[in-house]
């Protein structure tokens, strides 16, 4: 048990197998939140392979998360993208959940972009904006469920690594640029992104107090993945789309749903692809 399940020769095994499979070479990495499955398209020369057909990989099982990894090409560039992440709350192991970050690296992957929905807890935030993550809250990692809990395996990084520097900022004012060049209807904000480890959506105490623990936006995924590519060396970027503001008062009518994430997904798809692909036709990996 424990880090087998994400063990070196694990994720070795796996990244070789894929690229065995596909001749593919990526250089960048991309994870599709809750949703947001439908960048998927905007992939050319792809090659799609559902997680089931992969041996070791986990598999999906939320809804808006399709559960396939497809290899093609952002312009030039070869990109592996996961049509679907694994989450804790689906009963995954926090090992598991992270497992595809060291395939990726062990494949030859050099960067990584995280996306998500995401909650809003900033009341400067609206509803279909995008918050380019600064920070993090690792509440889990903070109580026992580090995702680098276990025996160090020092091929994959080192036993204590720094955690105020995940978060790219040449990546981010890249992805920032994007946004913009290719007309991004709602703000882009920069901000910090609190993980809780879900199925619950926050109680209104809980989103009071993660506004005051400094967070900006809420969710259940990402801080794994990103704790255990950092931990790797890989470039690390990620962004939130705020599908849903969190709510504050107790005698709200409304109520968090995930239709509602979905939906504010299905609203902005468009717009993302273009600028993700322009991202990632575009950014600089030197
Ligand atoms: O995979 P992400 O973080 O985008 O998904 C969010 C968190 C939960 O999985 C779900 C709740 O609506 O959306
Ligand atoms: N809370 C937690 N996770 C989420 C939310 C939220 O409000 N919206 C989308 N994912």
């Amino acid at each position: 048990a424990g880090t087998e399940e994400n063990s070196y020769e694990r994720a070795e095994a796996i990244a070789r197998y894929l690229l065995e499979r596909t001749g593919r070479r990526p250089e960048l990495a991309v994870v599709l939140g809750s949703g947001l499955g439908g960048l998927g398209d905007s992939l050319t020369d792809r090659q799609v392979l559902p997680y089931a057909e992969i041996p070791g990989f986990p598999t999906s099982t939320v809804a808006g998360h399709q559960g396939n990894l497809i290899f093609g090409k952002a312009g030039d560039r070869d990109v592996v993208l996961m049509q679907g992440r694994f989450h804790a709350y689906e009963g995954y192991s926090v090992h598991q959940v992270t497992l595809p970050m060291r395939v990726f690296h062990l494949m030859g992957v050099r960067a990584v972009l995280l996306t998500n929905a995401a909650g809003g807890l900033n009341r400067d935030y609206a509803v279909g904006d995008v918050m380019l993550i600064r920070d993090h809250l690792n509440l889990p990692g903070l109580v026992g469920c580090n995702p680098l809990r276990g025996p160090n395996d020092e091929r994959l990084g080192p036993r204590f690594p720094s955690t105020s520097d995940v978060y790219d900022k040449r990546m981010r004012d890249q992805l920032a640029e994007a946004f913009k060049q290719c007309n991004f209807p709602g703000a882009t904000r920069l901000g910090v992104y609190v993980y809780q480890q879900g199925p619950c959506y926050e109680s209104v105490a809980e989103c009071r107090m993660l506004i005051t623990m400094g967070a900006d936006a809420v969710g259940m995924s990402t801080v794994p993945e990103a704790v255990v590519a950092h931990h790797a060396g890989l470039r690390v970027c990620a962004f939130s789309l705020i599908t849903n503001m969190a709510l504050l008062e107790w005698d709200s009518a409304e109520k968090a749903n995930h239709e509602e994430v979905l939906q504010t997904g299905q609203l902005r798809a468009d717009q993302l692809k273009s600028s993700v692909s322009h991202f990632l036709a575009n950014f600089s990996l030197d």
